[in-house]
């Protein structure tokens, strides 16, 4: 499960999230806001890419500011541009590249990243260079590249901002099918719609949470 206690973060003096605390145990999680809300300030806390001016957050009893590369182990983090995540020229050592961080077995690592390839539609891709793929395609790159560590929660920013409705689909189907506590920042409103549970963020405070049904017709409303 992962816990906030207390949190209260600032970028230099602009407050962005304001005393929220959370137990956060479901399986598929939606933030949902207005832009500036604090959404992506709140994901990045929950794997200690920010740790928060007041506060803790815990991962399975981890400590982001004690234990931050074990929780980073653990939360694996998919940014919205995946120029940002894609690291290799091509998409093969893409995916090899965070198991070899790992120091993981060379046939382990070539056993991952084939189920990895084929698992995500990316195996005629697989020799080629990941900049010359579509925003679509390195999108799945680059989720494929967090799934293939097998962290246990996984954290999205806004997953299907860049994609067309077929990749928009594919994305939505592969959220759907993972195993793991899935947390997705998002202005997609249909697709959490089946998740089971919406948070919803104004100026940096829960104003609405509980199952997308009741909390996403409230956010709507509020929106105006
Ligand atoms: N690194 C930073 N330095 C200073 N201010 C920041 C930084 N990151 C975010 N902010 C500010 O904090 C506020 C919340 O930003 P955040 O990215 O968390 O919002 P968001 O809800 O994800 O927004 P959006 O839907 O537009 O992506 C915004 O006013 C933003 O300008």
């Amino acid at each position: 499960m992962i816990e906030l206690r207390s949190i209260t973060h600032a970028y230099g003096d602009r407050p962005v999230l304001h005393d929220l605390s959370l137990q956060l145990a479901e399986r598929r999680i939606a933030i949902l806001g207005g832009n500036g809300s604090g959404k992506s300030t709140l994901a990045r806390l929950l794997n200690g890419l920010i740790v928060p001016n007041a506060g803790n957050v815990s991962v399975d009893g981890l400590d982001t500011r004690t234990d931050g590369r074990a929780v980073r182990q653990r939360v694996g983090f998919v940014f919205q541009n995946p120029d940002t995540q894609i690291v290799y020229p091509t998409v093969e050592e893409d995916l090899a590249f965070g198991l070899k961080a790992r120091k993981l077995p060379k046939p382990e690592i070539a056993r991952r990243v084939s189920v990895a390839l084929e698992r995500y539609g990316l195996d005629s891709y697989r020799h080629q260079p990941a900049h010359q793929m579509s925003g679509g395609e390195k999108q799945l790159l680059a989720i494929a590249g967090v799934l293939v560590l097998e962290p246990a929660y996984v954290i999205f920013d806004e997953p299907t901002t860049l994609l067309d409705l077929r990749n928009r689909r594919k994305v939505v189907e592969l959220l759907r099918g993972l195993p793991q506590t899935v947390i997705v920042v998002t202005h997609d409103l249909d697709m959490v719609m089946d998740f089971d549970r919406a948070l919803v963020l104004e100026d940096g405070r829960i104003v609405a949470d509980g199952p997308p049904a009741l909390a996403v017709p409230a956010y709507v409303e509020r929106l105006g």
